[in-house]
C-alpha cells in the first residue's frame, strides 16, 4: 500500500486510539485467561491425580471458574467496543466518501463506470468489517502468540524447538497465502466489476432492451462476462482452500510431532505428562491465530484494495468547497474567453471558443448539428466541465472562484435527459433549492406549467414518482425539471432541448413562459424547435465545437439561409439546425472573435 493512498486511513483511525487501547487491554486479559485452562489441566495431571489432592482440585476448580466468568464478561465488553468502533468508522468514512464524490468534478465522475462508484461504498463495508470484525480481533490476538511461546518455554522447555519450527512454518504459509490471495482477489474484482457494469447498463436501458429484444445480442456478452467472473471466483476459492487445507494439515502434523517428541522426553524423565498436555493445549492458542491468518488473508487483501481504491478517490482533485466571499446575485452576463475543452487527451476539442459573450436579459438559442458541442458548451458555462484552457466569466467574475452550490443557485439547468429521483414531486422540485418554501414551489410549478397536472393527482405534490421518475411521462418529467431549475429564481437559465418531450400546446406554453423569463434573466436554450426560435433574441451556431456564427437571431438566421430569396419567419423554419457546415456564415466580429450582443 503506497502511503499517499493510505494516509487517509490514519486520520480516520487516529481519533479511535482510546477505543483501540481499550481493545488491546481487553485482548491482553482474554489471552492471559487463555493460560488458565492449560495450567489448570497441568496442575490436575501433575499435582492432583498423582497425590490424591482433592482439596487442591476444589481450589483449582473454583479459581478457574472465577477466571472463566471474568473471561466471559471481558469478551462481551470487547464485542461492544468493536461495535462502537464499527459505528464510528462507518459514519466517518461513509460521510467522507459521500462528500468527496459530491465535490468531484463531473468529468472525474464520468471517467469511471457507475459500478466503480458503487464498489466504493462496498469498500467502506469491507474496511469496517476488517477494522472492527473478527480480523481485528485476530490482529490484536497475534502479539500474544509470543506470550504463549514464552509460557511453553517455561513449562515444556524440551519442546521449544518443535514449537519454533512449526511457528516459522505457519508464518511462511501465511505470507505465501497472502501473495496468492491478493493476486486472485484482484483478478476476481476486475471481472466482477466488468460484469456489474454490463448489468447496470442493461437495467438502465431495460425498456430499450425489451422493446428491441436486445437480449439475443446481449446474452453472449453477459455469458462471457459471467463465465469470467465464475472462473475467477472458482480460482480464488481453490487458492483459498489450498492454503486453508495446508494450514489444517500443518496443525495436525504439529500435534503429531509434538506428542511424539513429548513422549520421548517423558520417557526420558525430562518432561511431565501434565506439561505435555498443557503444551498441546497451548499449541492451539499459538497456531490458531496464525492458521486463521492464512484464511483471513482474503479479507486482508480486499481490505488493502479497498483502502487503496478509497485513497485514490480521496486524493482526486475536487471542486471548490468554499468561496472567499459571498457575492450578490449576478445580472447574468456570460463571457467565454479562449476556451478549449476536450473529453480526453487523444480526442479533438469538443469546444474551442475564442470569445463569446451572452448579454443578460433575453433568450439566446444555441444551434448546431448533432454532436456539434451544444450540450458541452452549456456544461462549460455551468462550470460542470473545466476547460483545459480559457475561462468563463459571470458578470466579469471568473466562475472558478465560486462553489458548485453558488453556481447552481445562480444558473438553473434543465438537462436533455431530465433525471428525477425516487421521491415525491415536491421533494424533486425542492432539490433545486433546499429550504425553499411552499409558495416558491407552487410558483415554480405554475411557471413550468405542471401545477395543474400535479394538483389533479390524488396525492398532489406528495405523489411518489417512482425510480428515476418512472411513473411520469417524459413531458411531465421535463416540466418538473423545469420547475426545479426555476426554484430560487436564478438569474441565468440554461435549457437543453426543453421542448423535446412536450406536445405542441405545452411547447407554446413554454414559449410564453420563456419569453416572460427572458425579460428579467439570461436564458440560453439549445433548441431546434421552430416554435421556440422566434422568441430568441440571439443565436449561437456551433459546428464541431467552434462558433460558426453568432449574433442577433433574425440577422444571423437570414445570413445562414442567405441562399433563399426570402427568409421564412422562424416559425416556418425546418425542424433542423442551420447547415453551417455546407453553408457557413461569416463569423461575426471578424475571424475568431465572436460577440453576441452588446459589447464590441
Ligand atoms: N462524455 C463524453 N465523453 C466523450 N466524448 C463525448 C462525451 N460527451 C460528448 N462527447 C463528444 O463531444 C462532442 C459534442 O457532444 P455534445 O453532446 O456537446 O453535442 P450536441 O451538439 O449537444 O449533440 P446533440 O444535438 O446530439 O445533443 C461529440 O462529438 C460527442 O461525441
Amino acid at each position: 500500500m503506497s502511503t499517499e493512498k493510505t494516509s487517509w486511513l490514519t486520520t480516520v483511525i487516529e481519533p479511535l486510539r482510546p477505543v483501540m487501547r481499550e481493545l488491546l487491554a481487553a485482548s491482553l486479559f482474554i489471552n492471559l485467561m487463555a493460560l488458565a485452562v492449560p495450567i489448570f489441566v497441568m496442575q490436575v495431571y501433575d499435582r492432583v491425580i498423582g497425590h490424591n489432592g482433592v482439596a487442591t482440585l476444589k481450589g483449582l476448580v473454583i479459581g478457574v471458574g472465577v477466571l472463566l466468568a471474568f473471561d466471559w464478561i471481558i469478551r462481551t465488553s470487547r464485542g461492544r467496543i468493536m461495535q462502537t468502533a464499527a459505528l464510528r468508522i462507518d459514519v466517518e468514512v461513509g460521510t467522507r466518501l459521500f462528500d468527496k464524490i459530491m465535490h468531484l468534478p463531473l468529468r472525474t465522475l464520468e471517467s469511471r463506470p457507475a459500478s466503480f462508484w458503487q464498489t466504493l461504498f462496498r469498500d467502506v463495508d469491507s474496511i469496517r468489517n476488517t477494522v472492527s470484525g473478527s480480523t481485528a480481533v485476530l490482529l490484536t490476538d497475534l502479539p500474544f502468540v509470543l506470550i504463549f511461546l514464552g509460557v511453553i518455554f517455561v513449562i515444556g522447555r524440551p519442546l521449544a524447538m518443535v514449537f519454533i519450527l512449526l511457528f516459522v512454518a505457519f508464518l511462511v504459509l501465511a505470507w505465501r497465502s497472502g501473495g496468492a490471495m491478493k493476486e486472485t482477489g484482484d483478478k476476481e474484482k476486475n471481472v466482477q466489476q466488468a460484469r456489474d457494469s454490463l448489468v447496470a447498463e442493461i437495467i438502465a436501458g431495460r425498456a430499450t432492451v425489451k422493446a428491441v429484444a436486445l437480449d439475443r445480442a446481449i446474452r453472449p456478452i453477459w455469458e462471457e462476462k459471467q463465465a469470467g467472473a465464475i472462473e475467477q471466483s472458482i480460482q480464488r476459492g481453490a487458492t483459498n482452500d489450498e492454503y486453508v487445507n495446508m494450514g489444517q494439515m500443518l496443525t495436525m502434523l504439529g500435534s503429531v510431532l509434538l506428542t511424539t517428541v513429548g513422549a520421548v522426553y517423558i520417557m526420558d524423565q525430562q518432561l511431565t505428562m501434565g506439561a505435555l498436555v498443557a503444551c498441546n493445549m497451548l499449541s492451539s492458542r499459538l497456531y490458531g491465530p496464525i492458521n486463521q491468518l492464512v484464511g483471513a488473508w482474503k479479507s486482508f487483501a480486499s481490505f488493502r484494495q479497498s483502502v487503496d481504491r478509497l485513497g485514490e478517490i480521496f486524493n482526486e482533485a475536487e471542486e471548490r468547497r468554499h468561496s472567499a466571499i459571498q457575492r450578490e446575485r449576478p445580472d447574468g452576463l456570460i463571457t467565454l474567453e479562449d476556451i478549449s475543452f476536450a473529453y480526453d487527451q487523444k480526442s479533438q476539442a469538443a469546444s474551442s471558443i475564442d470569445r463569446l459573450e451572452i448579454r443578460p436579459g433575453g433568450i439566446t438559442a444555441v444551434l448546431g448539428r448533432n454532436g456539434s458541442g451544444k450540450t458541452t458548451l452549456l456544461k462549460i458555462i455551468l462550470g460542470l466541465y473545466h476547460p483545459a484552457k480559457g475561462r468563463v466569466l459571470l458578470d466579469g467574475a471568473d466562475i472558478a472562484q465560486f462553489t458548485r452550490s453558488e453556481l447552481a443557485g445562480w444558473m438553473g439547468y434543465v438537462p436533455q435527459e431530465c433525471v428525477l429521483f425516487n421521491a415525491s414531486i415536491r421533494d424533486n422540485i425542492v432539490y433545486g433549492c433546499p429550504g425553499a418554501g411552499d409558495e416558491q414551489i407552487l410558483a415554480a410549478a405554475k411557471v413550468a406549467g405542471v401545477h395543474q397536472y400535479i394538483v389533479d393527482l390524488p396525492d398532489g405534490y406528495g405523489t411518489s414518482i417512482g425510480e428515476a421518475g418512472s411513473r411520469l411521462s417524459a413531458g411531465q418529467r421535463q416540466r418538473i425539471a423545469i420547475a426545479r431549475a426555476l426554484l430560487g429564481d436564478p438569474p441565468v437559465l440554461l435549457l437543453d432541448e426543453p421542448s423535446a418531450s412536450l406536445d405542441r400546446q405545452a411547447e407554446e406554453d413554454l414559449r410564453t413562459t420563456l419569453a416572460e423569463l427572458g425579460k428579467t434573466r439570461t436564458v440560453i436554450i439549445v433548441t431546434h424547435s421552430p416554435v421556440l426560435l422566434p422568441i430568441c433574441r440571439d443565436v449561437v451556431v456551433l459546428d464541431k465545437g467552434i462558433v460558426a456564427a453568432a449574433g442577433p437571431a433574425a440577422e444571423t438566421l437570414q445570413r445562414l439561409f442567405g441562399a433563399r430569396p426570402q427568409q421564412p419567419p422562424p416559425q416556418q423554419q425546418p425542424h433542423h439546425p442551420p447547415h453551417v457546415v455546407t453553408q457557413p456564415a461569416q463569423p461575426l466580429g471578424g475571424g475568431v472573435h465572436i460577440g453576441v450582443g452588446g459589447k464590441p
